[in-house]
Formats: C-alpha cells, structure tokens, sequence
C-alpha cells in the first residue's frame, strides 16, 4: 500500500490515509453564519476521499474575521450551520475538523478578489482591529491596529473557549487553533508585531505566553479523546529564521507538555518584507525538522500536491498528514486520482459507493 494510503491514529481518531484538506476560507458567510455554498463545499470535498476535512478559519469573535465575509462561532445560532457542515463532513467517511482563528491586525479586510486590502477608515463594512502592539502589517494591510488591554487579552482567550465549546455541540471531532499566518497569536509570537513590554511581550517567554494560556484553557474543554492541534509559523523567511525556528521548536515542546496532540507546521507571514521561497513541497524538510526535535506528530503543506510528492514526504517521514489545498479546489477527487496514479488497490473505493462501485471497471476514453 502507498504510504499515502496507509491509515493513521491520533488519540481514539483514526484516519483511513495522510491525505487531509487543510482549512480554506470561503468568504461566503453571513454575520458569521455558514451558508447552503458550506454544506455543499464541504460535503464535495469530503467525498473525494480526504481522511480529515478541517473547516476554514472560523472567528472566536466578530473582530476576529479576516473579512465581513468568514465564518464564525462566536454566537450560539453559529452552531446549527456548522452542525449541517460536520454532518456532511462525517456522512463522506471522513472526520470533521475545524480550525478557530482570530486575524488581529489582518482583520477588516475585503475578499482577496474584491482587493484583499483593509476595508478603507469610514466604510460601515470594517471595524477597529487590534494586536498586540499598536504596528501595522504593512503592503495591503496599513491599518494601525489599537494595542490590547489585559482586558482584550483575557476576552479573547474567553472567545477562544466558548467557540471551542460551540465546536463540541456542533459535532467537529478534530480541532485546530490557528496560530500561524501573521494572524493574532502568530502577532504575540513575531517579534515584528510584538513590542510589547509587559509580561505578554519582549524575550520568548513572554512572546509565547499568549499562545501557551490559550491552548491551555482550550486543552480544558476540548475532550481528551479528539485531536487538539494547532497550526504555527515556524519560520517567517524574514532573514532571521535560525533564531525564529529555535524559539518555535521550544515553544512546541511547551504546547506538548500542554497536551497538544499534532503540529501542523506552517510559515508565519507576519511581514510582507519575506523572501518565501515557494516550490514543490518547500516546507517539508523544516516539518521533519520540528517533528524530529519535539517528537511530535505533524502535519503540514505548501506544494504538496502531486500524487508522488505528497506519497513521498511520507514515505521519507518528514510529516505524518499531509495537507493538499488548492489541488483540491481544482479537482475534489484529487485523492481518487492520487490512488489510480499510485496503483492503490481498487483505488475507486476512496470515493464513495455509489461512485466506486461503477468507476470500477470505468476508464475514461484515451485522453487526445
Ligand atoms: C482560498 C484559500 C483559503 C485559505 C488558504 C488557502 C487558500 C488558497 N489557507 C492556506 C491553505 O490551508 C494551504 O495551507 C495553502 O494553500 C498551501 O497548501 P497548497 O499549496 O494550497 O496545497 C488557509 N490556511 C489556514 O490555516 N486557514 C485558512 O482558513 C486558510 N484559508
Ligand atoms: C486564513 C488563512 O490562513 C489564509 C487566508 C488566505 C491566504 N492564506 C495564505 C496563502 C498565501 C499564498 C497562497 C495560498 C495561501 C492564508
């Protein structure tokens, strides 16, 4: 069997491959209600094969959208659009995630086809952000966030809870905070956008407490038997990044004494100044990297998205899950196509019956 093909447990959860489709934000909410185009977009993907389907980033606060457009489940009534999206999610074969996320300083934002910039000062559509120090992103995003209060700060790891809560009632059985991606945790973290000189800023412990207090009181009330991960920049590609991976590969090893249970390694994008070096599969060596100094499982991206990349980056052991994006926005039975090109066994049975049992023995007609 392809390595990619080869099931994975994490806690009581078990996945029947790596293959996994990583938060994707739709921009297609209402007030943070999830819509019919939800329920659909999640349930096609879940059908292509994917053994985890981790919803968008959802906000734990309305502050917290990137765009008047995301999801969220800061409301009780969140609950039953989301509920409709797990069930379609499960109903698949695979296990229902969800990501919850607060943007910060990248909040107030319009939708990256309508301009992908901050909302502009006046336009009823926007609102305040804040961050941990009063410094903007820059680029796209100008907009001078207001600093956070200890006040903010405790609201916010309230909000984390009381949407993770919400997650539970709504069925979600895999739950990922969103620390990476210059996003407000990622902020307290990033020596770009924290300046703070209180016990939330300056040297890594203060840096990282944001980050550990939260995933502490969410460790609380997320149950023991599901997956808690989190998604962290590790590096920023900022010119500094031995430093920054040091600093991330000791802040991990406290999220797993916290009871983190995966790491999904990802870049920090907390200054529009970095050099990201795109390419296939990029990312890889540095997850084999912080899955090697912390022993934790992990997870990660970026360019993974042939059939034998993302079997390779298995088969080498640089991640245990990977997660495939926007190949699966091209083409939702990207893992059917993943398993005929491998040579899984009966490779239409990663679709769903009523698909398998007649693409069994179908072949399209010689390609021109
Ligand atoms: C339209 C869209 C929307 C999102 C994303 C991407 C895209 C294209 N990505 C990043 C995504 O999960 C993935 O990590 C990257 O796209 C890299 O993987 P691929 O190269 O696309 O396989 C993303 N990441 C995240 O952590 N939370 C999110 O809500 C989103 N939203
Ligand atoms: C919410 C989130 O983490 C997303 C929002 C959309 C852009 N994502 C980051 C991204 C950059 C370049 C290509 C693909 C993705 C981050």
């Amino acid at each position: 069997t392809p390595a990619l093909f080869t099931p994975f447990a994490l806690k009581n959860t078990q996945l029947r491959n790596r293959i996994v489709v990583p938060p994707m934000c739709q921009y297609t909410a209402v007030d943070g209600f999830t819509t019919d185009w939800h329920a659909a977009h999640y349930a096609g993907l879940a059908r292509g094969g994917s053994s985890l389907v981790i919803v968008e980033a959802t906000a734990v606060s309305p502050e917290g959208r990137i765009t008047p457009g995301c999801a969220g489940l800061w409301d009780d009534r969140h609950i039953a659009g989301m509920a409709a999206v797990a069930r379609e999610i499960k109903a698949a074969g695979a296990v229902a995630g969800i990501q919850l996320a607060h943007a910060g300083r990248k909040a107030s934002a319009n939708r990256p086809w309508e301009g992908d910039d901050h909302i502009a000062e006046g336009d009823p559509r926007g609102w305040e952000t804040i961050s941990p120090s009063a410094i903007a992103y820059g680029a796209n995003l100008p907009q001078v966030p207001r600093e956070m209060t200890r006040e903010d700060i405790a609201r916010v790891q309230a909000d984390f809870v009381a949407a993770t809560r919400r997650a539970v009632e709504a069925g979600f059985e895999w739950l990922e905070l969103h620390f990476a991606h210059g996003y407000l945790a990622q902020s307290f973290f990033s020596v770009h956008a924290n300046h703070r000189t209180d016990e939330y800023g300056g040297d890594l412990t203060g840096r990282s407490r944001f980050l550990l207090e939260t995933l502490r009181a969410v460790r609380k009330v997320w149950p023991e038997t599901f997956p808690l991960t989190a998604r962290f920049g590790v590096i920023e590609f900022d010119g500094r990044d031995e430093e920054t991976l040091e600093e991330a590969i000791t802040l991990t090893r406290q999220f797993k004494a916290e009871g983190l249970d995966m790491l999904n390694v990802s870049v920090g994008f907390s200054t529009p100044d970095a050099q990201i070096p795109w390419g296939p599969a990029f990312l890889a060596p540095i997850a084999e990297r912080v899955n090697r100094e912390t022993g934790l499982p992990v997870a990660s991206s970026w360019g993974i998205d042939t059939p034998l990349l993302a079997n390779g980056v298995v088969e080498k052991k640089q991640m245990d899950l990977v997660m495939v994006g926007r190949a699966q926005l091209a083409d939702p039975h990207w893992p059917y196509v993943a398993a005929l090109k491998l040579g899984l066994d009966r490779p239409s049975w990663v679709l769903p019956p009523s698909y398998a049992h007649w693409l069994e023995r179908y072949r399209p007609a010689a390609s021109e």
